[in-house]
């Protein structure tokens, strides 16, 4: 069980004065909430993975591989997956030698914490509703296995916020114990887009990145925007700029804000890396995604006992 109480507010919510329009609905997979605007968000319990955002327009946000794994079997393949205490495969001689690629939160099943509504926080501007859903994991919801393989007394509180503004996912990680840990932290999200072909970024200009499809040592780029022309693999290191943007056909279509986090991945498997995953649907569902992913990822966060770090992200959608 999850001690909500270390956990500090990402938005001011209330629950005083006129009852929100807000519909929420719990069952034992997952927790949906949709605002009064028609904004809707639904997050499974296994990995505390945000599966769907959609607009008031009825517009997906996020793309979700059509062979995705929803029964707690495997990572979700789409959404937000959260990738936590290790990006990627984990290096050898570190306390998480042996974790599994991306770490064990997002193959866990986390506990829902309850929600709470407000009128006033920072995705409701002009009156309108937000609800934030609050999702908990620490150690002892961990598997034998996950436990021995990192064996640190810790608790995550993930908290999705929706408004009409956007949608907001912050990770807050608190050391319960004595003993110090570090780890990484990142928001695997999978966005929705019309054509690759006609999708570029914008905000990582003027800084070093690793690229892990060509040679995984360091490059830099001054071009203020990014297409995606084929497989790519990028992790960009402290950016300078807070927002990262996706552009479709050169209009803005997603930006995604870091909210204390430095760094951010590009990916997308393209043709046939999309192909050889079996959970990666259909086989040019690459066309249609790109994943921005903000996170911690270069070198390590460390905490002390009782110490806790919060990072995450806003996104707002355009349509
Ligand atoms: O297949 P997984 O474990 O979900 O990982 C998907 C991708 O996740 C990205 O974050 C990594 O940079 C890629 O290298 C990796 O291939």
């Amino acid at each position: 069980m999850v001690d909500r109480a270390h956990k500090p507010s990402a938005i001011s919510a209330s629950s005083t004065g006129p009852q929100p329009q807000v519909d929420i609905s719990a069952d034992d997979s997952k927790v949906t909430a949709r605002l009064p605007t028609g904004d809707s968000v639904e997050v499974l319990l296994y990995g505390a993975t945000v599966i769907s955002w959609k607009s008031n327009s009825g517009q997906e946000n996020l793309w979700l591989s059509q062979k995705a794994v929803l029964d707690g079997s495997k990572a979700v393949r789409g959404g937000i997956p959260i990738v936590f205490p290790v990006f990627g495969p984990p290096p050898q001689n570190h306390a998480t030698s042996s974790l599994p690629q991306h770490g064990f939160a997002r193959s866990t099943r986390w506990e829902y914490l309850g929600k709470s509504t407000s009128e006033s926080g920072a995705l409701s501007r002009g009156g309108d509703d937000s609800v934030k859903l609050d999702f908990g994991l620490s150690q002892s919801q961990l598997s034998p296995e996950s436990r021995k393989a990192w064996p640190y007394d810790f608790s995550l509180v993930y908290s999705v916020t929706l408004g009409k503004d956007g949608l907001q996912t912050m990770l807050n990680v608190r050391n319960e114990g004595k003993e110090s840990f570090e780890f990484q932290m990142l928001l695997h999200t999978y966005f929705a887009v019309k054509n690759i072909s006609n999708v570029s970024t914008s905000g990582l200009a003027g800084t070093s990145y690793i690229d892990k499809v060509l040679d995984a040592t360091e490059h830099s780029s001054s071009s203020p925007t990014l297409s995606i022309t084929g497989e790519t693999d990028r992790v960009y290191k402290s950016l300078k700029q807070d927002t990262t943007s996706i552009l479709q056909d050169d209009k803005p279509r997603l930006d995604v804000v870091r909210d204390n986090l430095t760094d951010t991945v590009v990916w997308n498997p393209w043709k046939e890396k999309a192909k050889a995953m079996g959970d990666f649907a259909p086989d040019e569902g690459y066309m249609n995604m790109v994943c921005v992913e903000v996170g911690s990822v270069d070198g390590w966060q460390k905490l002390e006992g009782g110490e806790t770090f919060e990072g995450g992200q806003l996104v707002k959608s355009h349509i």
